[in-house]
């Protein structure tokens, strides 16, 4: 991983005194702190895109952690005690230093978790962390501690809220990079980055061809057909599509996502592998190196029908299993990410998020998002095949 060590803006004095509430721009929260966990494949321009946002007026004050978040299974861990534990790495190296332009850069040595409990005790010196795992990361799990985690959220995640997963994709290399990225039966961390991301920033594009750009984003688009994807240049991209774009929170983003075909006028990923059905409940299926997702149609729902698809979420997600199958849980089938905006047949409005085994099923608080009749629900992971898609329509009859 690379740091912010070179170029580094003009650092000034670090003062302890907490800036005032009312510096904060009108965007942030001033409760809890948004947390953009930044993914990407290794030298992608993570790094890039960092001092980027670093360096331009937005009128945040970015606390960004860089960090070995390699080892997932010990973040999990670590997310559990984390109110309690005596972190044996506790006393390592941490650094802190106040940018010129108010943000606050603290490359802390520590593991991810540990890292962010330092950080929380700066509490109020910041109101935006951003994350930068490896380029080997899996972002699932750290976006899982962040979103719902109930242990974690006892802890320093109670200050804390998921804003959105970025995946950092190498124009020049990223197809290849995905299509080589499979060991057996396992989705290769390239593939569960971009499966987990909600916006893809398609990076070097000024090394590409148009056409190698466009093929290797239509790649993107059926691997993930929830995220937005930007061609950017050294991460030339409008802050507002990657700060502050509240993805696990409300529905605009979802719903422009969902509702909207992709650009250059062109449906998410239709020109992959697909098997789509006509009619009302058409479901999209993808496969592309074991990595699958079903795009599905959502006819307004009836209480009924809203309690079956919340029981088929559950038991896809908690049991991998089909419901109403006979058969064993399938070993195969595994959700990394689910998204869903629909209405019921009473006129209310609903959001799906999920995240590995973890959802929320919930009416859409935000005002003014209009959701279509006809919704969509899209899950991203291994196993989605014809079976699960049948099983998945069934919930809709
Ligand atoms: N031509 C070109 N070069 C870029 C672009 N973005 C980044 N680079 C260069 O690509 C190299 C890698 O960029 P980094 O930002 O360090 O990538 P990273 O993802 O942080 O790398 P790791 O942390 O090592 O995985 C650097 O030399 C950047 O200057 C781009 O859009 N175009």
């Amino acid at each position: 991983m690379s740091a912010l060590d070179d170029e580094i803006p003009e650092l000034v004095e670090f003062g302890d005194e907490p800036s005032s509430a009312s510096e904060q721009p009108s965007g942030a929260s001033t409760s809890r702190v948004p947390v953009t966990i930044i993914s990407g494949f290794l030298g992608a321009g993570k790094s890039t895109l960092l001092k980027r946002i670093l360096t331009e007026r937005h009128g945040y004050r970015i606390a960004v952690i860089m960090n070995e978040f390699g080892d997932t299974a010990d973040i999990e861990s670590r997310a559990i005690n984390i109110s309690s534990a005596e972190d044996p790495t506790a006393a390592s190296s941490e650094e802190f230093l106040e940018l010129a332009n108010g943000c606050l850069c603290c490359s802390i040595k520590d593991s991810g978790v540990a890292a962010i409990e330092k950080l929380m005790q700066r509490k109020g010196a910041f109101d935006y962390i951003l994350l930068e795992t490896t380029g080997l990361a899996d972002p699932g799990p750290i976006a899982s501690i962040f979103w719902q985690n109930e242990e974690f959220a006892k802890g320093s995640g109670k200050d804390i809220v998921l804003d959105g997963v970025l995946c950092v994709v190498d124009a020049v290399f990223g197809k290849t990079q995905i299509e080589e990225d499979r060991t057996g039966d396992e989705i290769g961390e390239s593939l569960r980055q971009i499966a987990a991301a909600d916006v893809i920033l398609l990076n070097k594009v000024d090394l590409v061809s148009p056409a190698e750009a466009q093929a290797t984003e239509d790649l993107l688009r059926a691997i993930n057909p929830s995220a937005q994807v930007y061609r950017t240049v050294r991460g030339n991209v409008d802050l507002e599509h990657v700060v502050n774009i509240k993805a696990y929170a409300s529905g605009p983003l979802l719903q422009q996502s969902i509702t909207s075909p992709g650009k250059n006028g062109k449906n998410h990923g239709h020109d992959h592998e697909s098997h789509s059905e006509n009619g009302q409940c058409g479901v999209t299926h993808y496969e592309v190196k074991g990595i699958s997702s079903l795009q599905a149609s959502c006819p307004a729902l009836s209480a009924a029908q809203l309690s079956k698809l919340d029981e088929w979420i559950r038991t896809v997600l908690w049991d991998n299993h089909l419901p109403g199958s006979s058969a064993e849980p399938l070993t195969t089938l595994q959700v990394l990410r689910c998204k869903g905006l629909f209405v019921l047949k009473s006129g209310e409005k609903y959001i799906l998020q999920g995240v590995r085994n973890m959802y929320e099923m919930v009416p859409l608080a935000e005002e003014g998002v209009d959701v279509p009749e006809q919704g969509k629900l899209v899950l991203i992971g291994k196993g989605l095949d014809e079976t699960v898609r049948a099983n998945l329509l069934s919930v809709f009859q």
